[in-house]
């Protein structure tokens, strides 16, 4: 299986003149390659227990002591080859003389490494074929080098633009299904992309090259600590366009954990989406005087889904500078645990707990922000196998529970009081249809989010907010803010879905 969906146009495969050479004999000793072979266990990691690559890896890198350039090229190959996995897989199946799902595991994540570099580095074919078989003959013996031998001669002879051209479906009678092969994307979440764009040709194409792309890293400035400017010079980087706490990382400027200002939290590593859309909830203006119940105030604010704890870091720094506080709930203990080390320091409460099913009285926050739990489709440049990891079946699980948190979170925000609705993903189902459906069966009021975003180009028609890489340079978040009406919310008495 290669994960696309080629139905009845299956290419024709390439003419074979060299079969594969099966080698037997002793093995080598072992090759002296870490950068590789660390990107080869964690490939083979990601493969055989659902490993996070980005975890695996930089773990590897500090055992080994892997730095410099080999840290740099390892982490390439291992990211780029778990994004890139469909397409690879595709060609491989199509220079290979036997279907994947036959072919060793060990000798496919090898192939992957090895068809990543023939394909989108410019290391040099002889260098790609050879330091692959190399370390498949260390450690997994000749027979099976032989394999991948002759199957990445194959694939060495022509470039990744000829490959796209003879297996990519036809773009005339399916143009998603081609964009979605030619950029390394599920054809379900290249639908949803297109859905969500409202369009499957130049803006898709964009939003998919977009997000095959390896991103910045980016920096929130702790509020009250340190601005914008200062942490841009301490750290080298640039001011963010549109946050007015972020700061952009030069690609590959190494792990940002070491620098000093993030071990000293004066500073954390966030996407600029997500603190824009953390912004917006504080921006979002408040109903309700002095006599109202609970009116007047803009000291008490919820996070209901805080773990890790990016968005409650930033926000508790905010309510802190003028004497409030935040409440963080996250379900995961092991999460909540984050959520305490990342706010320590700040005015912020952490309960371990279900969002839907907490102590909190009803109307009690004057501002609650639901980062939902979601697909993370929006997220897909940051987490390298994660696109194909997921699957279509895990959208209805997740608008259910998304539906239950922002009903519950208009339960506890006071008349007046705001919510935001957040997610890490731009399929319409886990953003409009959610907010659409909680809306109309509570009778919040959709205020317009783009009037939060401000300086921030191209947010559409509204109401709600969409970020994307190709437009702003951030991770495809949804931002929606709902305000609780003055008067009673409807219930209708349904559970949502
Ligand atoms: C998208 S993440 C939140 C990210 C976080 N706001 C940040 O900026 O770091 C969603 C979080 O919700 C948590 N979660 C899942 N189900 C939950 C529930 N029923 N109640 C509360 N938290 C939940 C997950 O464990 C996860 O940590």
């Amino acid at each position: 299986m290669t994960g696309y969906s080629r139905g009845a146009s299956k290419p024709s495969r390439p003419r074979r003149p060299h079969p594969p050479r099966r080698r037997t004999g002793p093995s080598r000793p072992p090759v002296e390659d870490p950068a590789r072979l660390a990107a080869l266990e964690t490939l083979r990691a990601v493969r055989q227990r659902d490993a996070y690559a980005n975890l695996v890896l930089p773990q590897l890198l500090r055992e080994r002591r892997i730095t410099g350039r080999d840290a740099a090229l390892a982490t390439e190959l291992t990211y780029g080859a778990a994004r890139a996995q469909g397409l690879l897989d595709a060609v491989i199946e199509a220079c290979s003389d036997r279907p994947l799902s036959e072919v060793d595991g060990s000798a496919l994540d090898a192939l992957r490494l090895g068809a990543y570099q023939l394909l989108r580095t410019r290391i040099p074919a002889h260098a790609a074929v050879a330091s692959t078989v190399d370390l498949v003959r260390a450690e997994l013996g000749s027979g099976i080098a032989g394999f991948v031998n002759a199957v990445l001669r194959r694939i060495a002879e022509q470039d990744e633009a000829a490959w796209v051209d003879e297996l990519a479906p036809d773009p005339d009678t399916d143009p998603i299904g081609n964009l979605a092969f030619t950029h390394a994307h599920p054809r379900w979440i290249a639908q949803a992309f297109a859905e969500a764009l409202g369009s499957r040709d130049e803006p898709l194409k964009r939003a998919l090259e977009a997000d095959d792309a390896r991103p910045a890293v980016h920096l929130v400035a702790r509020p009250g600590e340190v601005s914008a400017d200062e942490l841009a010079a301490i750290v080298g980087g640039d001011v963010a366009p549109y946050s007015p706490y972020g700061v952009h990382l030069e690609a590959g400027a190494g792990d940002p954990g070491d620098l000093e200002p993030v071990r000293e939290r004066l500073a954390n590593v966030q996407d600029e989406g997500s603190q824009l859309c953390a912004l917006a909830l504080t921006r979002a203006p408040l109903e309700g005087g002095e006599g109202d119940a609970g009116g007047g105030t803009d000291d008490r604010w919820l996070d209901l889904c805080a773990g890790p704890g990016g968005k409650a870091a930033l926000l508790a720094a905010l309510v802190g500078l003028e004497g409030g506080e935040l409440i963080a709930v996250e379900k995961a203990p092991h999460r909540a645990e984050l959520v305490r080390k990342i706010t320590s320091g700040l005015p912020v409460t952490v309960h371990v707990a279900d969002g839907r099913e907490t102590d909190f009285v009803e109307g009690a926050f004057d501002r609650v922000l639901v980062d939902a739990p979601c697909t993370g489709l929006g997220a897909l440049r940051r987490r390298p196998e994660a696109r194909w990891r997921r699957q279509p079946t895990d959208v209805g699980t997740l608008t259910k529970l998304q539906h239950e948190l922002l009903t519950e979170a208009l339960r506890l925000v006071r008349p007046g009081g705001v919510v935001g609705y957040v997610v890490c993903s731009p399929h319409l189902s886990e953003t409009v249809g959610v907010v659409t459906d909680v809306a109309r069966r509570t009778g919040a009021e959709v205020l317009d989010a783009r009037e939060f975003f401000p300086g921030v180009p191209d947010l559409g028609e509204g109401p709600h907010v969409q970020l994307w890489p190709h437009l702003h340079g951030t991770d495809a978040m949804f931002c929606a803010v709902l305000r609780r009406p003055v008067r009673a919310l409807v219930n209708d008495g349904s559970d949502g879905v």
